[in-house]
């Protein structure tokens, strides 16, 4: 396959995950991952054949064990980004519930904030329209 940009751009479910205290949960990507060292909004790539509702709730169970209500979940917004050495598509939902306690299932460090903290944390480009979009929400 040619080394195209279309071969390189990811279909990516993001997970803003609010707790009952209204804040929402953020995790520091590994060093050695695309936008290594900055936090995230957990999540991962979508799997042919899956929905995104689903890659969601399967990328939430690898990374954190929780559980989520898929019932609850609402898309917030989509983001289109290139990075250069890659083009993802960010599709971005809100979790309102879940089952189990959050925990970096794969060593990643993970924090609970207020969402008017969010930007005092670095996040990859492409997150600055979800940061936006969150503090629209919580005004
Ligand atoms: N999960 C997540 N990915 C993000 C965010 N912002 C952002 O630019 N990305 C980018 C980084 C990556 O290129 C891509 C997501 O890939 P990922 O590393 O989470 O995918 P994954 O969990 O399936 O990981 P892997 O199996 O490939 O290791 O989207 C974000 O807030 N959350
Ligand atoms: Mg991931």
């Amino acid at each position: 396959m040619p080394n195209t940009v279309a071969s390189k751009r990811v279909h990516v479910a993001v997970g803003v995950i609010y707790n009952p205290q209204g804040e929402i949960l953020i995790a520091r990507r590994h060093d050695d991952a695309h936008q290594g060292g900055l936090w995230e909004f957990p999540g991962g790539k979508v799997e042919t054949g899956e929905t995104v509702c689903d890659a969601l709730a399967r990328e939430l169970h690898e990374e954190l064990g929780i559980v989520v209500h898929t019932a609850s979940c609402t898309q917030l917004l989509e983001i289109r980004h290139d990075y250069t050495d890659k083009v993802v598509l960010l599709d971005v939902w809100k979790v309102l519930k879940f089952d189990g306690e959050a925990l970096g299932k794969e060593g990643q460090p993970l924090k609970w904030v207020q969402p008017q903290a969010l930007p005092e944390y670095d996040f990859p480009a492409a997150n600055v329209a979800i940061v936006d979009a969150i503090l629209k929400l919580a005004d």
